[in-house]
């Protein structure tokens, strides 16, 4: 019998439904998750939540961890063990720590020694763990690159790190539908590097909020996978909670053999090509907000300021103020031009460098070395240069750069040939800018002190960083090379349905809903009993002074720097609180002019941000940590980063949207006048120290409930465990390529497979054809 006919649906409205576990009156929805990537920087803290809660983790199968922020990209000839090759003492901790982990809760994992070891984000993709149709999450804001495979893929912070391992779920609300649409021919020299600093450019990095955006059109269909990953990744600087891009041939060749991906004869293949090329949004489905590009719009970029929204052609001169509308912007471009060392009006390509870094986990792939080998062969690095470094995302992408030489065209030009790692990208390893020196870099930010305190990032693609090491200053890359055919383009095509009927009854969902519980489970059993929770204090009224700040884009990494993120623990990190900001350059001393070095400010409960996106970048839940630590436990800004805004919730405090600007200038005054002011989360009403009511506030009812109540996530949750134990029967019935086979395999102990009768419909009540044998 036929069901009724759905509207039109996005390829973000398919994945999420069919991940849906359970949904609250007020739509709050508890989101299955396929797959959890697990590093050293953000798992400590949940590890221990695990262990101090008696939680185990729900589906090791499902999860994969391994060491990149943090570990030195020297050679490994004399590698021994973790403990003796990493010099630096809280990074080897933080290394160690994971190796316990992955230990003690029997998770895969690699390590330095293992060849398959590399960046989080190139080797979930490259092994295949990265999977069409899923739910990818990673404590690491760019999981967003995942999305390249029609994933819906993001980063979380370590509270929900914590929440996943343990429930292999998260709370979470459905994100706005944003469409950018690229079309055209790219011109010569143009990458996919460029084409997402050109949509930042023009959406800004907060143009994204609250939106999952699907990148489509004639460019983006043209790109390799590897390409379409670069673009991913960088939707998180676009301020989205994810990037996406419909599953295709290209998607499908790609996965092809991959160790993970179901095998390419195997029945689960074609049944899964069906499901995943099925996922492409619908004719007329609806996108909240549409940005349309022309290919030919965009040339090679490089960004000039310290937000990866300053970009420009690299034919453009450096801006100034004026070129600007808006007082903030204005102000932004003031600051950006004195940190940088520019002046308003200089020719970019006359701007020159110390150190070229090629890396990261937007472009460090073997197609964007192949690139950049293509135009620094025969050619020498300029004398200017202080460093230039080439670091592989992984020790796979390694062995097969070292398999096509490109390893020798880069040492012969003058470059270094690292391990695999983060490196400097954001310099948690040696790996770092001096104060003052100016970096080419493939990384996806340029904030203050990103890659060393006081170095200068301009952010560009692989070829033009390389043209750039040639060359000595920003240079363009069209100059030095003519442009050649992308490396992974032309792959054979297979024939697919992607067609998929409609059939069978409601009852057949309900079947599967109705399975008995006592179906055999593959979980790990959690030792802690339904509903317990560890709590949270309780988040009612707050009074207290509130310091003014009128910065825009205030990124996490300028709430705490990449230098404290090496502690496995949440405490103590009130004194790295704005560090950079807070503190004389190289000194332990105070900088009188900064607002919380400021009587009554040092001793804030609220902090009152008149610029946009405060929160933005990374996923670092230490930059609530720090502020609470410090004693802010409540924000108010016009709008956040999303990471930083769930995390924050997850600390029980309270982040606060204020749009309307009239309220928001009533509430800077009373703090700019030194005065208290109250925070009614009851009422949801701010006052000031009389009684006088500064502003309402909207704030969804959930995350209310549970900051009055002092709830924590995971108890409530782990009351629901009978519905996630219903949606893993499901999942195994219609997708059963997605139980980590792979990995229990490696751990001896066979394949995971769940009893479930045969009834393959989605969440949506579709059917995927080639039904398998049972
Ligand atoms: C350390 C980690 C939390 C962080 C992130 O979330 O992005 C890092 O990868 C970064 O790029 O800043
Ligand atoms: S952005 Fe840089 S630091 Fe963050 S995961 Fe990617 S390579 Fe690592």
């Amino acid at each position: 019998m036929p069901s009724a006919v759905k509207p039109p649906q996005t390829l973000y409205d398919k994945v999420f439904e069919d991940h849906i576990v359970e949904e609250q009156a007020d739509s709050t929805i508890l989101l299955y998750i396929d797959r959890h990537l697990v590093h050293e920087v953000t798992s400590p803290q949940a590890f221990e939540g695990l262990r101090n809660a008696g939680r185990k983790v729900r589906r090791p199968d499902c999860t994969l961890a391994t060491v990149d922020h943090n570990i030195p990209t020297a050679s490994r000839k004399n590698l021994t063990t973790t403990e003796k090759f990493i010099e630096e003492t809280d990074s080897r901790l933080q290394c160690m720590t994971l190796e316990e982990n992955v230990k003690a809760f029997d998770l895969t994992y690699f390590g330095l020694d293992d060849k398959r070891q590399g960046i989080v984000h190139i080797i979930g993709p490259e092994q295949g763990f990265t999977l069409p149709g899923t739910t990818v999450v990673c404590g690491d804001s760019h999981t967003s690159t995942h999305g390249a495979f029609g994933a819906l893929a993001f980063g979380i912070g370590t509270s929900e790190v914590e929440h996943v391992l343990a429930t292999q779920t998260i709370i979470t609300k459905k994100s706005k539908n944003m469409k950018v649409q690229v079309d055209g021919e790219l011109g010569p020299g143009v990458s996919s590097k460029d084409i997402i600093l050109h949509v930042i450019g023009i959406i800004g990095t907060a143009g994204g909020t609250g939106a999952v955006i699907e990148f489509c059109g004639s460019a983006i269909r043209g790109l390799s996978m590897e390409a379409r990953m670069s673009i991913c990744n960088m939707s998180i600087e676009g301020g989205a909670r994810a990037g996406m891009v419909a599953p295709d041939q290209i998607t499908i060749d790609y996965l092809k053999g991959r160790p993970l991906a179901p095998k390419v004869d195997s029945p689960e293949w074609k049944k899964a090509c069906n499901y995943w090329l099925g996922l492409k949004s619908d004719e007329g489905a609806n996108f909240d907000i549409e940005v349309n590009i022309d290919a030919k719009d965009i040339a090679p970029t490089v960004s000039w300021g310290t937000s990866p929204q300053d970009v420009i052609p690299i034919t453009g001169v450096v801006p100034g103020p004026d070129d600007f509308q808006d007082d903030v912007k204005k102000d932004a471009c003031k600051r950006a031009l004195k940190y940088m060392g520019l002046t308003a009006g200089t020719p970019m390509q006359e701007i020159p460098l110390d150190k070229v870094f090629i890396g990261s986990c937007t472009n460090a792939r073997i197609e964007d070395l192949r690139g950049a080998a293509r135009i620094v062969q025969g050619k020498k690095v300029a004398s200017n240069i202080k460093r230039a470094m080439i670091v592989p995302g992984s020790g796979l992408v390694k062995r097969q750069a070292e398999a096509e030489g490109l390893d020798k065209i880069f040492t012969d030009a003058g470059f270094e040939w690292r391990e695999a790692g983060c490196s400097m990208c954001l310099g948690m390893n040696p790996d770092i800018l001096s104060p003052g020196e100016r970096c080419a870099s493939t990384s996806n930010r340029n904030f203050e002190g990103r890659q060393g305190a006081g170095g200068r990032t301009h952010l560009m693609s692989p070829v033009m960083a390389a043209a750039a090491a040639i060359v000595g200053n920003l240079a363009d890359v069209r100059k030095l090379a003519p442009p050649s055919a992308d490396p992974a383009k032309g792959s054979p095509k297979i024939e697919l349905d992607a067609h998929m009927e409609e059939v069978g009854s409601d009852e057949d969902i309900d079947k599967i809903m109705d399975l008995p519980a006592d179906s055999q489970s593959h979980t790990a059993s959690n030792s802690s009993t339904k509903g317990a929770s560890a709590g949270m204090p309780k988040f009612e009224t707050l009074r207290g002074y509130a310091a003014p700040m009128d910065i825009a884009n205030i990124d996490t990494d300028a709430i705490i720097p990449k230098q404290f993120l090496k502690t496995i623990k949440r405490s103590g990190l009130g004194s790295a609180l704005f560090h950079a900001w807070r503190y004389q350059a190289g000194s332990d001393e105070e900088d009188p002019s900064f607002v919380l070095n400021q009587e009554p400010y040092r001793n804030s409960k609220i902090l009152v941000c008149t610029g946009p996106n405060f929160g933005c970048g990374s996923s670092r839940e230490h930059a609530p940590w720090a502020l609470l630590d410090f004693g802010i436990k409540c924000v108010i800004a016009p709008s956040f980063g999303d990471i930083f805004f769930n995390n924050t919730f997850k600390n029980g405090m309270l982040p606060l949207r204020i749009t309307d600007t009239a309220a928001l200038n009533r509430i800077a005054e009373q703090a700019k006048a030194g005065k208290e002011i109250e925070v009614d989360l009851v009422n949801q009403v701010i006052r000031d120290s009389e009684g006088n009511e500064l502003s309402k506030f909207d704030v969804e009812e959930f995350r209310k409930h549970c900051l009055v109540n002092g709830l924590d996530d995971i108890g409530l949750t782990m009351s629901s465990v009978d519905k996630i134990e219903t949606h893993e029967r499901k999942r195994t019935a219609v997708w059963p390529w997605l139980d980590g086979s792979g990995y229990l395999a490696k751990h001896g102990r066979g394949p995971v497979k769940i009893e479930a009768k045969p009834v393959p419909k989605t969440n949506r009540g579709e059917e995927i054809k080639e039904p398998l044998e049972w």
